[in-house]
Formats: structure tokens, C-alpha cells, sequence
């Protein structure tokens, strides 16, 4: 098996087919929409909030609200409803959420997303849930997770889920592999490759994203969608207060399983750190749009499809000879 993650890869590039980076299309259909970019802000608590969330659905981005204030998603959805907008929630695994998905069809409230959201996603448990979901609320499209190999992917598209997630372990706030032994950290863009190889649905990349040509690559090696976090974090929309430390702005980045996150310290896999205030995220998005305008023309084609068949080198360690920005 090749091991290998972002920073160990370059794409080689092919006779380029366009006159400008601007004819390079980088829309993605992903479920029943179509979206600007195969990019989804992570569903934490640091990185989007309700008001961001409806920015992005205006703007034609895709988002999964986060999970962590429970008793706020029904009037989310009725609010997004009320606007016109496209609902995308997530659910964990506990007996409330079975009961929560009760009060979505006693409201005839149909999100068109749901995604379920837990660190070990290859477990009954989740399974239970994703067919509990798909008896329930067929319509929603029911993205699962997270999973780090092919059997976990295989199990839960067989037992109902349209789209699985992939990544134990390599996000910048994650301390899994420290705590546990266990995940893909380290090796996060080849087990992408390996979970897309068993999958016959679409697959996200959740996690080790640190640089925008870190999109591309994730696409090359099978994802239909990529979920950032901390390169999304620090955002004049994030949530959270600006910091001011040494005359510097910052936002808080913290772990879903981080002491801040759940209130005590029990079971944490995740950490918390201070991210410099970046402006608008608009902005970043339509910065990563463009790099990806820019990989599609190294591609030699004209859309996210001519990514998935380029060539590839490993280059193990050595592309950041003195390369920072
Ligand atoms: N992508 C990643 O690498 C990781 C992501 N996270 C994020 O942190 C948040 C919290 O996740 P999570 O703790 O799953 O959610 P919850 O706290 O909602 O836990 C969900 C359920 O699964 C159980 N559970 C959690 N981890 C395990 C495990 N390793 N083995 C068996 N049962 C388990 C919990 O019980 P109990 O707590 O009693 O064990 C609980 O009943 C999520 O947003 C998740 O995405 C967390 C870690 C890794
Ligand atoms: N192991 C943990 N993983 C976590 C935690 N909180 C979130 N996450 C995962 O990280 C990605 C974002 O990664 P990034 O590299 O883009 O910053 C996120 O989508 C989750 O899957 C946590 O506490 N522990």
C-alpha cells in the first residue's frame, strides 16, 4: 500500500486546452444541488454559525450547520425554508437524536442534508441511525461518518448513507493519533484514495487541508467534496470574538471533542488554538476558486473532472524546501 498525505504529492501538469484560467468550470453537483466549489466549510462550532450558513447557501457554496446547539436546528430549518434556502444539518448518534428526527417528520420538515457526525462512524450505532434516517426522512440526502477505511465506507453506503466521510484523526485541532494510536492523520490523502477505490457513492475529504492545491489533490485521489476547517477559520463571518494579542488580531479554532467544545475534560481528542484574523471569507473562497481554476488549467482540461486522471510523483518531504507564503 502507498502512504502518503498532501504534502507528499505533485500533480504533473498537461498541455493546457484554454485561453484563460477563467474558463475553467469548478462547479460540483453534489446531492440534489450544484455548488461553486467542491468545498464545505467543517460543521464545528468555531467555523460556521446560522448567519454564515445562510451566506454560503446564498452564494451557492455548500454548508452542514453544526450539531452542537441541538435545540436551535428546528427553527434553522424553518428559517431557511422561510428565505428560500437550501437546509444541510447534522446529527450525532445519541437516543435524542432518534427522538429529534421524530420531531422533523411530526414538523414535515425535510432538511436536503443531513449529515451524521461522529469521530468513529464505522459502528452500529451509526448504521442504526443512517437507516432510521433513510426510513424516515428519505428525500434528505444522508452524508455519514467519519471512516478511515474501505470496509467503513462499503458498510454504511450499504446500509443507506448517500455520501460517506473520510478522516479519523488528520485535522489541525485533532489530537486522535496522539491519544489513541489510532487514524489516518499522517496519511489522510492516501486513505482517501483508498476509501474512493471501495466507494460507489460520493465521498468527502474531511480534514488536513493546508493549502488551497491540497483541493486539487483531494480530487485527484477520488473526493467529490472537500471539508476544511482551520484554512476557513479566523474569518470576520467565524464564530467566535476577535482576540488581540501583541498588537495581533486572532479567532479561537477548537476540536468538537476539545475540553472547550464539551464543557469538561473527558474522553478529549481535540485541542484549541489561536488562528490570525483573516477578513472576509468570501474572499478566501473565491481565492480557492481561482487556484482551482488555475489546477484545472495544469490539468489540461476544462472542468474537476480532467483532476481525477492526472499523473502524480511523490516527492516524500521535499516540496516545502523554503516554499512558505
Ligand atoms: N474526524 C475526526 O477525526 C474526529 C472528529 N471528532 C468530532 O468530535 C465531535 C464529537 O464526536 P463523538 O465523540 O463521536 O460524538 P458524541 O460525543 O456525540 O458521541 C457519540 C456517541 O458515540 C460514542 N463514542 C464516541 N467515540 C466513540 C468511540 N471511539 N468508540 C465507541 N463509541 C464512541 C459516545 O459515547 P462515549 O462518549 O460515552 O464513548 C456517544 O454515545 C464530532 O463532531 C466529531 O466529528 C472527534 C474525534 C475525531
Ligand atoms: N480528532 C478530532 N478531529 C476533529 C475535532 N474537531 C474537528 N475535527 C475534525 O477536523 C476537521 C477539520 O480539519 P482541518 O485540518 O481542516 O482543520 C473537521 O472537519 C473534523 O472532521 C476534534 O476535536 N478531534
Amino acid at each position: 500500500m502507498q502512504v502518503f498525505d498532501y504534502e507528499d504529492i505533485q500533480l504533473i501538469p498537461n498541455k493546457c486546452v484554454v485561453d484563460s484560467r477563467s474558463e475553467c468550470n469548478t462547479e460540483i453537483k453534489f446531492g440534489p444541488k450544484t455548488f461553486k466549489i467542491p468545498v464545505v466549510p467543517a460543521n464545528m462550532q468555531t467555523i460556521i454559525d446560522e448567519k454564515l450558513a445562510e451566506k454560503l447557501a446564498e452564494n451557492d457554496y455548500f454548508y452542514v450547520m453544526h450539531r452542537f446547539e441541538p435545540e436551535t436546528r428546528v427553527d434553522f430549518i424553518k428559517d431557511m425554508n422561510q428565505k428560500g434556502l437550501f437546509t444541510s444539518i447534522s446529527v450525532g448518534i445519541k437516543k435524542d437524536e432518534f427522538k429529534f428526527i421524530d420531531t422533523l417528520v411530526a414538523e414535515h420538515l425535510k432538511p436536503d442534508y443531513i449529515t451524521i457526525d461522529v469521530a468513529h462512524g464505522h459502528s452500529d450505532r451509526v448504521i442504526e441511525m443512517i437507516k432510521y434516517i433513510k426510513t424516515n426522512l428519505p428525500e434528505s440526502f444522508l452524508i455519514a461518518g467519519n471512516v478511515g477505511t474501505p470496509e467503513g465506507v462499503r458498510e454504511l453506503e450499504n446500509a443507506g448513507a448517500d455520501a460517506t466521510k473520510v478522516g479519523i484523526g488528520p485535522g489541525k485541532v485533532c489530537i486522535t493519533k496522539l491519544k489513541t494510536g489510532f487514524g489516518t492523520g499522517g496519511w489522510q490523502l492516501a486513505a482517501v484514495r483508498l476509501c474512493a477505490k471501495a466507494a460507489s457513492k460520493p465521498i468527502i475529504a474531511d480534514g488536513g487541508v493546508r493549502n488551497d492545491g491540497d483541493i486539487a489533490k483531494s480530487i485527484r485521489f477520488g473526493a467529490d467534496m472537500v471539508m476544511i476547517g482551520s484554512l476557513l477559520a479566523g474569518h470576520k463571518e467565524s464564530p467566535g470574538k476577535i482576540i488581540e494579542k501583541d498588537g495581533q488580531k486572532f479567532k479561537a479554532y477548537f476540536g468538537s471533542a476539545s475540553q472547550f467544545q464539551k464543557g469538561e475534560y473527558k474522553n478529549v481528542e481535540g485541542k484549541r488554538m489561536l488562528v490570525p484574523y483573516k477578513g472576509e471569507i468570501m474572499d478566501t473562497l473565491a481565492e480557492m476558486q481561482q487556484d482551482l481554476q488555475s489546477s484545472i488549467s495544469y490539468a489540461g482540461g476544462k472542468d474537476l473532472n480532467s483532476l481525477r486522471k492526472v499523473d502524480y510523483v511523490i516527492v516524500k518531504n521535499s516540496i516545502y524546501n523554503g516554499d512558505v507564503y
